[in-house]
């Protein structure tokens, strides 16, 4: 330290600082949430002056004046804006607004699953786990799997389906909108651990004569039915996939290892026909390392690469790492469209 001035000293404090306060915003945001901070400034339409907004909250009037220290942190890291008239007013940003309850296409169950103390366990373990053999940090917490946990847990497991179904009601408004061509000639799909169906209901209600099929563990679509051309079908996709011309793998090779993943593909090229004949899988996941992609957009990709490490050893992989995967499983050609925000299109023919 001694190499270092004064005022670079107090430059690397404060940077420091930083770093160990980085979970602060979460926890904020989760309280502004949790307090309906987003859902109160949604239905007034406008922005709404201080008193109003305390009025408005379920507060005890003996925690009413901490409110806004809570607000000025949510202003400065960009969740809310402040308008300063005469007094200050406070209004929704694009960030609060996909945490409203009654936006359609909220991802509020991402945010309070990332809460959970069963999670929270996961990540606390992560430097036990570099120093012992558990396959994982959620193992090292948890004694079993990510997946088996859930078997015991059902109540974990569904809120962790919600918060997969928020992701998924965004991500598959603008699939179906701006990835037309994808579903062009296809007679039938599957979703491989398609979760409770969201992606997949919303392909089949654009594309009626898609005949589409969610593919989940039997204990994840028990109790789902499908209707029109929608069905549900149980049962795990080491073993066999129903055939089809598609396969929809949506934020599930990154769960895996690369073993597992060309595990996974052989299957899929198993259950669908050759290029000529309309064969494909198609892909959406993160492609990490592309120049292409904002600050913001990395530093997100980073944080779902660590989290698929706690959880499952696995990670984000590069176009490199995404290309050897597919020549190991025996696809020949790949098509990479950065389409999909934090995500990629990959589509993969036989
Ligand atoms: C991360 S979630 C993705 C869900 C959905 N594709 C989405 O993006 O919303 C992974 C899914 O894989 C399912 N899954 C895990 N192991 C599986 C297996 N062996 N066979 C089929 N699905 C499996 C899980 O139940 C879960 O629904
Ligand atoms: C953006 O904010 C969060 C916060 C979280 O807490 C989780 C989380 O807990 C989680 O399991 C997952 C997740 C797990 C497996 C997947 O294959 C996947 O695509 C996502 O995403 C999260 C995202």
């Amino acid at each position: 330290m001694s190499v270092m001035s004064s005022s670079e000293l107090l430059q690397a404090q404060a940077q420091t600082w930083n770093h160990i306060f980085d979970f602060t915003n979460s926890s904020a945001v989760r309280c502004a949430v949790q307090l309906g901070i987003p859902d109160v400034l949604y239905k007034h339409g406008k922005p709404m002056c201080l008193s109003d907004l305390l009025s408005q909250l379920p507060l005890h009037p003996s925690k009413v004046s901490s409110m806004p220290i809570l607000l000025r942190l949510l202003v400065h890291s960009g969740f809310l804006n402040q308008h300063e008239k005469d007094h200050y007013y406070y209004s929704l940003t694009p960030a609060s607004r996909l945490l409203v309850r009654n936006e359609p296409l909220n991802i509020r169950s991402l945010l309070l699953i990332n809460h959970e103390p069963f999670l929270q366990k996961a990540w606390f373990e992560l430097s036990s786990w570099f120093q012992n053999d558990f396959p994982t940090a959620f193992h090292t917490a948890h004694g079993k799997s990510f997946w088996d946990y859930f078997t015991e847990k059902p109540r974990q497991g569904s809120d962790f389906n919600d918060a997969m179904a928020s992701d998924s009601r965004l991500i598959a408004d603008v699939f179906v909108k701006e990835c037309k061509h994808v579903f062009e000639g296809l007679e039938s799909l599957v979703d491989v651990g398609g979760g409770t169906g969201t992606v997949a209901t919303v392909i089949a209600k654009a594309n009626p004569t898609i005949k589409c099929i969610v593919f989940d563990l039997p204990r994840v679509v028990a109790d789902l039915k499908g209707s029109g051309n929608l069905e549900f079908v149980g049962g795990s996709m080491f073993d066999e996939i129903p055939h089809v011309n598609a396969i929809l793998l949506k934020c599930i090779l990154h769960d895996w290892s690369d073993e597992d993943c060309v595990k996974i593909l052989k299957k899929c090229k198993e259950s669908i026909p050759s290029r000529d004949k309309g064969g494909k899988v198609i892909i959406i996941d993160i492609v990490m390392e592309d120049p292409t992609q904002s600050d913001e957009f990395v530093r997100a990709q980073h944080s779902m690469d660590l989290l698929m490490m706690i959880l499952f050893a696995a990670k984000e992989r590069t176009k490199k790492e995404w290309q050897k995967l597919f020549t190991e499983a025996g696809f020949t050609e790949c098509k990479i469209t950065p389409s999909l925000g934090l995500r990629s299109l990959i589509e993969i023919y036989p």
